[in-house]
């Protein structure tokens, strides 16, 4: 089955499994992309997203995750292929504030507090003080810090932090949320509680599409309508393993046998092939 078909058909599993229309919402054709020193980051990567779709990638460290992340948030060009973004050009899509990003580091400004944290994304482009507040309380309320809006970073434990973080990209009520590594430095009961709070939050919003770059098999799984898994630099997306588990997932999914089924459907696939001597272009 070639690449194409399967990404067809995981999608029409993913779509009858959350909620959304079904809108595509990004496409990868064909994309490579040169770093001006020459370095090939990624090779020929197709991908289709859909509206309201929950995508993992995973792959090993420098295979380009953060690169296809970048492209698609319209932060660096693409040097080859077609690449749309809500139906627009990346940058395109990035001016109308439709996505936003989340990182590992939580990059909060530490001297504000709470809420001008989270509300900083809207005054800088000029929404007014009262309209900021409200959305900026809303956010909050959303990752559970509706009581903390006065609190300063440095108060905050590191997942908490996390879910100012995740507020501020909120607070613009994007349709494409792309979160590189978000829970990566967490512990493990705070890493799964915020993966709940985030299928929560990605449930209730029905349109928001979400990207999400872990390298924990299990994090990928559990969060996600499909994975997509790529091959060591140049990467490409080499497999997506669709995770047709109905939402919401409760805990009880980590541990049933099917759980460890997906788990090991997307560890096989990460197991690298090199391409036999006559498939090398
Ligand atoms: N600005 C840049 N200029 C040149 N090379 C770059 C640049 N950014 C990334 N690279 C290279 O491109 C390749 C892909 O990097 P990228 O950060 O996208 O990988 P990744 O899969 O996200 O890695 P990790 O899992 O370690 O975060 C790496 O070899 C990296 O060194």
């Amino acid at each position: 089955m070639s690449l194409r078909s399967l990404d067809e058909n995981a999608a029409a599993a993913a779509r009858s499994a959350v909620p959304g229309s079904g809108r595509q919402l990004v496409e990868l054709n064909n994309v490579d992309k040169i770093y001006p020193n020459g370095t090939i980051a990624v090779r020929q990567v197709d991908l289709a997203v859909s509206e309201g779709e929950f995508i993992s990638f995973v792959g090993p460290s420098g295979c380009g995750k953060s690169t296809i992340f970048n492209m698609i948030a319209g932060l660096t060009d693409h040097t080859r292929g077609r690449l749309s973004v809500l139906g627009t050009t990346p940058r395109d899509a990035r001016t109308h504030n439709e996505i936003a990003f989340v990182f590992q580091e939580h990059t909060l400004l530490p001297w504000t507090n709470l809420l001008e944290n989270v509300t900083l994304p809207l005054k800088l482009r000029g929404v007014p003080r009262k309209a900021r507040e409200e959305e900026g309380r809303r956010a909050l309320e959303l990752v559970g810090l509706g009581d903390s809006v006065k609190s300063l970073p440095r108060q905050l434990s590191g997942g908490m932090k996390m879910r100012v973080s995740i507020a501020r990209a909120l607070v613009s009520r994007p349709k494409l949320l792309l979160m590189d590594e978000p829970f990566g430095a967490l512990d493990e009961i705070t890493r799964q509680t915020l993966q709940d709070e985030l299928l929560n939050i990605w449930q209730n919003d029905k349109r928001m599409t979400v990207l999400f770059i872990t390298h924990n098999v299990f994090e990928a799984v559990f969060l996600s309508t499909r994975v997509a898994v790529m091959t060591p630099r140049p990467g490409k997306i080499t497999e997506i393993v669709d995770i047709p588990q109905p939402f919401p997932r409760e805990e009880t999914f980590r541990s049933d046998p099917q759980f460890g089924e997906y788990v090991r459907a997307v560890s096989d696939a990460m197991k690298f092939k090199p391409a036999a001597a006559g498939e090398r272009e």
